[in-house]
């Protein structure tokens, strides 16, 4: 991305902000809070359009961005599986049926993210960490070969934070690029690319980045 810039009204949150991600690794995007941490994710995920600047993007597919489970209202009348393929509208349309290969996936990401034994419970039902879980299992159910998350470790029990980067490393060794904002210092040491952002500009990043 090329000195973006990111307002919400007349308040300017990025300025200029100009960074690479690699391809088919991990980025941890770094900074405290209100730092522009999930602003940044929603410019990349083409979801805020940047107030000036550019982002390039090598991918194929439709980012996939997972917010932060509070962004989701409890209220949403789905069980954990149907949010799970709710990740597969993107590729089946609205009101077209899921394919085996569809509900295949849908499963295999809930086995993944261990919330399979809660597909029938409704999402309201769930506590804050299995939402979590939940939503991160949708994100990789979209199956693209951009993964944005927003601090995905949040509310999550420490069994399942620690399982997280393994998770993400594995999506990255089939292929997918992996932008995730994190407070976590364990999750942020074993990423392989660090971007710091401070005060919404870009205080630091290694050095190693193609593109
Ligand atoms: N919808 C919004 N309307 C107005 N200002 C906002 C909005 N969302 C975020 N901001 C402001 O933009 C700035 C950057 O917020 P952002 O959420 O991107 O930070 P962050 O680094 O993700 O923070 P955190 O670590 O707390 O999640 C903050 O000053 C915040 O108050």
């Amino acid at each position: 991305m090329h000195t973006v810039s990111a307002a919400y009204g007349p308040a300017t949150v990025l300025r200029e902000v100009t960074a690479a991600v690699p391809a088919h690794r991990v980025t941890a995007l770094l900074g405290a809070n209100g730092s522009g941490k999930s602003t940044l994710l929603g410019v990349v995920a083409g979801v805020h359009a940047p107030a000036a600047g550019a982002v390039e993007r090598f991918h194929t597919e439709r980012p996939a961005l997972v917010v932060q489970h509070s962004a989701v209202p409890d209220s949403l009348p789905v069980t954990v599986r149907e949010a799970v393929a709710m990740g597969r509208w993107a590729h089946r349309g609205l009101w077209r049926r899921l394919t085996a290969a569809d509900r295949a996936i849908v499963s295999e990401c809930m086995e993944r993210l261990d919330v399979a034994d809660l597909a029938a419970r409704p999402l309201g039902s769930l506590s804050g960490g299995q939402r979590q879980r939940t939503l991160l299992a949708q994100g990789l159910a979209q199956r693209s070969d951009l993964l944005l998350l927003d601090e995905p470790g949040t509310g999550l029990d420490a069994a399942t934070q620690e399982a997280i980067p393994a998770i993400l490393e594995d999506l990255c060794a089939e292929g997918v690029t992996v932008v995730h904002a994190t407070h976590d210092p364990q999750a942020a040491r074993r990423a392989h690319h660090h971007l710091r952002l401070r005060g919404g500009r870009l205080a630091a990043a290694d050095t190693d980045a193609a593109a």
